[in-house]
C-alpha cells in the first residue's frame, strides 16, 4: 500500500500551531489551570520546608507552642496543597476535555464529507482506529497524564527553588539530577516516538484488516480464504506484539536510567548537606528538608518523565486526528500529497474559467448560477483513478429534461465512472458537468442528480426510518405511496412487524432486489429532478430483474434518467442508447436505429438476445 492509501498525519509544526491556537481560544481556562496548579505546588513544598524547620526547632529544645505551631502550618499546606492541586487537576481535565470533543467532532464532520473512493481506498478501519483509539488516548492524556504532568513539573521547579532558598548549594546539588533526568529522557525520546508510531501504525492496520474481513466475510467464505485471511490477520497481530514488546524493553531500559539520577541527586544532597552542617553553613533541618523535599519529587518526576511516552502516544494521535481535520473536503491532503488520487491537473470547478468564454452560457466560475430545468450535460470529462490509466478520455454526453438515456458497453468499459461523475461522487479529472446549463462543483451536483448503484446499504432499524431517511418529514402516506409504486407495499406491509420491522444488520434480512426497491422508494421521496441509476437490476435473477425493471421505470418516471443497463430491455425501453466502449463513446442513438446500423450495440444486442431469446419479444 501507498502512504497516499493511508489518511494523512500531520506534521510536528502544524499539530503545535493547532494546540497553541486551540489554548489561546481557551485562555482564561488555561491561565486559572496553571495560576491555580502553582499554588498547589507551592503549598506542596511547604510541609516539607516546615519539617527542616521543626526538626531544628526540636534540637534546639523549643517549646511545644513552637512545635505545634510547625505542625498546624503542615496540616494547612497539605490540606490547600491537596485542594488546589485536585482543582487544578479537574481545570485541566476540563480544558483538554472541550478541545478534545471539539477535535473529535471536527474529525467525524471531516470524515463523513469525504468523497467514497477516498473512504474506500484508505479502509473504514484507519478512520475508525481514530476517532476511538486515538481519541481515546488524546483523552487519558488529558484526564490524567497532562495534570500530573503539570502539577510535577511545577512542584520539580518550585523544589529545587525551595532548596535553594535555604542554601545555594543544596539547590545546586538536586539540580545534579538534573542534566542526568534530562539525558535519559534525550536519550528515550528519539527512539521512543517512532516506536509509538509504529505501534500505532501496527494496530491501525490490524484493526482496518479485522474490519475488511468482517465486511467481506461472505467473499471469504465464497472463496474459501478463511485461513488465508487468518493467516493475515495472525501476521498483523504477531507485528503488533513485537513492536508492544520492543517499545516496554526500551522502557525498562528508561526506568533504569531515572533511577540512576534519582540515585545521584540524593547522594549529592546528603553529601552537600553533610559537608554544610559540619562547617556550619547549614543546619541538620535544612538540610534533611532538602533531602525530603528532593525524596518527595521522585514520584512527580517518575510520573513527569514515564508519562512522557504516554504524552508521545497521544502526541502521535493527536496528529493523526489533526490530519484528517486538515483534510480538503475533497480528500485531498493540504500538504499537496493527493490521496483521492484523483489527476493533479484537474480543473477546479469553483475556479473561474480562465478564457472567461462559455457558450452555453454556463456560469464561468462552475456554479454560482440557478440551474434553469433538468437536462444534464457531461462536457468533455477525462477522469484516471489514484495513479491508474485514464478511464474516460474526454466524453460528452447530452440528456435533455425529462429523457431517459441508457448507458451500455462492455465490461470495464467506464460506465460506473461515468455516472458516478454525473452525480457528482467523482470529481471530473477535466471537463464539467452541467445542470440546466449550469456546470456545478460535486457537491451542489449532488443536491440535483440522485444516484442508485448496485451496492445499496439499508441501515439497521425500523423499515420505516430507512426510508426517512431520503426525507425525514414524509409522512406515512407518502412512504406507503412510493413503497406502492415501486412494487414493494405488499411485501413490506407483509413483514412480521409492518413498515415498523427492524431490517438491515442483525434485524430481518432482506433481499437484494427487496433493498434495491427500496432505494428506488428513496428515490422517489427524495424526489430529485435527475436520476442515475447504475445497474439497478444487474443483480437480480431474470424474473426479479424484470420486476424491478418496473419498479425503476416507476420511480424515475418523468426525471432525466441514465441508466447503466446491463440488462439490455432497459436499453431498449430508453429515449436514447450511448454506447461507450474503452473511455469514449463510439455509437448513439435510439434502440431500433443502432440495431439497424448493425455497429458494435446490434453485436451487444444480437449477444443479449442469444443469451435471453424471451428478449427478442420487446
Ligand atoms: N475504484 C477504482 N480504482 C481504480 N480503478 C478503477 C476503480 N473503479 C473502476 N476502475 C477501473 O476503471 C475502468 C472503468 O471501470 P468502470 O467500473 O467505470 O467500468 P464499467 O463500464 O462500469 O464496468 P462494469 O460494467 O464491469 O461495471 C476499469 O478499467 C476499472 O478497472
Amino acid at each position: 500500500m501507498t502512504g497516499s492509501d493511508r489518511l494523512p498525519i500531520a506534521g510536528a509544526r502544524r499539530t503545535w500551531a493547532w494546540l497553541r491556537l486551540e489554548l489561546r481560544a481557551r485562555w482564561l481556562g488555561s491561565t486559572l489551570a496553571v495560576l491555580v496548579g502553582v499554588v498547589g505546588a507551592a503549598a506542596s513544598v511547604v510541609p516539607a520546608y516546615a519539617l527542616g524547620v521543626l526538626v531544628d526547632r526540636v534540637r534546639e529544645n523549643a517549646p511545644v507552642s513552637a512545635i505545634v505551631a510547625i505542625a498546624v502550618v503542615i496540616v494547612a499546606a497539605a490540606v490547600v496543597g491537596g485542594v488546589a492541586t485536585g482543582t487544578a487537576t479537574y481545570l485541566v481535565g476540563r480544558v483538554c476535555g472541550y478541545m478534545l470533543a471539539d477535535l473529535r467532532e471536527r474529525t467525524v464532520a471531516r470524515a463523513l464529507s469525504l468523497p467514497a473512493t477516498t473512504l474506500e481506498r484508505i479502509g473504514k478501519g484507519d478512520l475508525l482506529s481514530r476517532v476511538s483509539s486515538d481519541t481515546a488516548a488524546i483523552g487519558k492524556a488529558a484526564t490524567s497524564v497532562i495534570p500530573t504532568m503539570i502539577s510535577a513539573f511545577l512542584l520539580g521547579v518550585l523544589s529545587i527553588a525551595a532548596m535553594a532558598g535555604m542554601d545555594w548549594r543544596l539547590g545546586l546539588a538536586g539540580a545534579v539530577a538534573v542534566p542526568l533526568y534530562v539525558a535519559a529522557l534525550r536519550w528515550y525520546l528519539p527512539r521512543a516516538a517512532p516506536k509509538y508510531a509504529a505501534e500505532r501504525h501496527a494496530v491501525a492496520g490490524n484493526s482496518r484488516l479485522l474490519v475488511e474481513n468482517m465486511q467481506g466475510i461472505r467473499t471469504v467464505h465464497a472463496y474459501r480464504l478463511e485461513q488465508r485471511r487468518l493467516r493475515d490477520i495472525g501476521d498483523a497481530s504477531h507485528q503488533v506484539h513485537d513492536i508492544s514488546v520492543s517499545v516496554f524493553t526500551l522502557f525498562t531500559r528508561f526506568v533504569g536510567r531515572i533511577n540512576r539520577a534519582e540515585f545521584f541527586g540524593l547522594a549529592a544532597i546528603l553529601v552537600v548537606g553533610f559537608l554544610l552542617v559540619r562547617s556550619g553553613a547549614a543546619t541538620v533541618g535544612q538540610s534533611a528538608a532538602a533531602a525530603v523535599l528532593f525524596h518527595r519529587l521522585f514520584n512527580p518526576i517518575g510520573m513527569l518523565l514515564f508519562t512522557f511516552d504516554e504524552l508521545q502516544a497521544a502526541a502521535a494521535s493527536l496528529a493523526r486526528l489533526v490530519g484528517v481535520v486538515d483534510l480538503a473536503p475533497d480528500g485531498a491532503n493540504p500538504d499537496g500529497a493527493n490521496p483521492d488520487g484523483a489527476n493533479p491537473d484537474r480543473a477546479d470547478p469553483d475556479r473561474a474559467d480562465p478564457d472567461g468564454a462559455d457558450p452555453d452560457g454556463a456560469d464561468p466560475d462552475g456554479g454560482d448560477g440557478k440551474p434553469a430545468g433538468a437536462a444534464l450535460e457531461v462536457r468533455d470529462v477525462r477522469f484516471h483513478y489514484d495513479g491508474g490509466p485514464e478511464v474516460l478520455h474526454g466524453v460528452s454526453l447530452n440528456l435533455p429534461a425529462g429523457a431517459s438515456v441508457a448507458l451500455v458497453g462492455s465490461t470495464g468499459a467506464g460506465k460506473s465512472t461515468l455516472a458516478a461523475i454525473a452525480a457528482g461522487i467523482l470529481r471530473p479529472g477535466t471537463g464539467t458537468v452541467s445542470v440546466g446549463g449550469v456546470a456545478l462543483p460535486p457537491d451542489r451536483l449532488r443536491a440535483h442528480v440522485a444516484i442508485i448503484t448496485q451496492e445499496v446499504h439499508v441501515f439497521a432499524g425500523p423499515l420505516i426510518e430507512d426510508l426517512r431517511l431520503a426525507r425525514p418529514e414524509a409522512p406515512a402516506g407518502e412512504i406507503a405511496a412510493a413503497l406502492s409504486a415501486v412494487g414493494a407495499l405488499d411485501w413490506a406491509t407483509a413483514l412480521p412487524g409492518g413498515l415498523d420491522t427492524v431490517v438491515g444488520e442483525g434485524g430481518h434480512e432482506l433481499t437484494t432486489a427487496q433493498a434495491q426497491q427500496l432505494a428506488l422508494a428513496r428515490l422517489i421521496l427524495v424526489d430529485p429532478p435527475i436520476a442515475i441509476l447504475d445497474e439497478a437490476t444487474a443483480e437480480a435473477g431474470s424474473l426479479g430483474a424484470r420486476m424491478l425493471e418496473e419498479s425503476a421505470a416507476a420511480a424515475t418516471r418523468g426525471r432525466t434518467t441514465l441508466i447503466v443497463a446491463h440488462r439490455l430491455t432497459q436499453a431498449a425501453a430508453a429515449d436514447r442508447v450511448v454506447v461507450l466502449e474503452h473511455g469514449r463513446i463510439v455509437e448513439q442513438g435510439g434502440h431500433r436505429e443502432l440495431v439497424a446500423a448493425g455497429g458494435r450495440y446490434a453485436q451487444l444486442w444480437r449477444a443479449w438476445e442469444a443469451r435471453t431469446p424471451t428478449s427478442s419479444s420487446r
